[in-house]
């Protein structure tokens, strides 16, 4: 999916995941002229991209994408006195009312993205309660190179795909070390038992998104009776382990987002 932006670009912070969204931009297509990063510290930005180290005073972004840490939001609408068409925020637990207070912006549109986004392999949920049909249609129109995108029906549930989705792929990467150290307990050079882990779970999510089955079948499908996998499984499933492992994960991001939230409030 190729993506061609009709009107310049604003991002306000281009960290880990503003500077995630805009390589997934670019690889998907964007002309680099079209974006101006606004950022204090960042460094090596793609060529073609205009960077200012504070918002100029005349600036009157079209559309505004706000990627800084939710504790930074503040400085931000602090030297804002524009009022963009469209807001974008990826900030983690910053409600639609506490944005739209914040920068008085005609549309608001909360994503949450995660980090593969980079490589086109992301996936952002969206929630707006006062875009309209066609603005929501650009804004999926400049999200879904970048990835999977869902809209979430009610923004109450966005504390839950953060917890999801966008916290994921940190789980998944801690995931990916625990197998890869448990294969070294078992003798392993720790270098190859890194690749096996790594190639291990990409594949597994490959074939799990390409495949009609669900995930448990899947499982089952590795697991020969009287094998080797179902005496793994034994272990996870006991006492719904790892089911319960997760519910306690999430739970906490989720709490951790409700906390950033009342903080943003006030
Ligand atoms: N890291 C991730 O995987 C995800 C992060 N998010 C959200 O993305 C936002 C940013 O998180 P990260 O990229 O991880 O943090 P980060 O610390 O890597 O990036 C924040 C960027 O904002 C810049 N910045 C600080 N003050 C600024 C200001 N006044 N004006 C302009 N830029 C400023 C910093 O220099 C930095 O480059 C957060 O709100 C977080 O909730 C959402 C989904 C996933
Ligand atoms: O850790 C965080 O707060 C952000 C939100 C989702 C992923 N990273």
């Amino acid at each position: 999916m190729t993506l061609s932006l009709t009107t310049p670009l604003w991002l306000i912070g281009a960290g880990n995941m503003g500077g995630a969204m805009l390589r997934g931009w670019i690889a998907a297509g964007a002309d680099p002229r079209q974006i101006t990063v606004v950022d204090p510290f960042v460094e090596g930005l793609p060529e073609g991209v205009t960077l200012h180290r504070e918002l100029p005073a005349d600036a009157a972004p079209d559309i505004l994408v706000l990627a800084v840490k939710p504790q930074q939001m503040g400085a931000v609408r602090d030297i804002f006195s524009g009022s963009p068409r469209l807001l974008l925020s990826i900030l983690a637990g910053v409600e639609t009312e506490t944005l739209s207070a914040a920068f008085r912006a005609v549309s608001n549109v909360r994503v949450m993205p995660n980090l593969p986004v980079s490589i086109g392999e992301g996936v952002s949920a969206l929630f707006s309660d006062d875009a309209d049909a066609a603005t929501r249609d650009e804004a999926q129109a400049l999200i879904a190179p970048l990835g999977l995108t869902e809209w979430i029906a009610e923004e109450k549930l966005f504390d839950a795909v953060t917890a999801l989705s966008g916290c994921g792929p940190g789980f998944l990467f801690r995931f990916i070390d625990a197998l890869a150290e448990a294969g070294t307990a078992l003798g392993l050079p720790a270098d190859q038992a890194a690749r096996l882990a790594t190639a291990t779970v990409k594949g597994s999510g490959l074939l799990a998104a390409a495949s009609d089955e669900s995930a448990s079948t899947l499982a089952d499908r590795v697991a020969s009776p009287g094998g080797s996998t179902r005496e793994g499984l034994n272990v996870l499933d006991a006492d719904e382990a790892l089911k319960d492992l997760l519910k306690r994960t999430l739970a906490a991001s989720a709490k951790r987002n409700a906390e950033l939230a009342a903080a943003a409030r006030s």
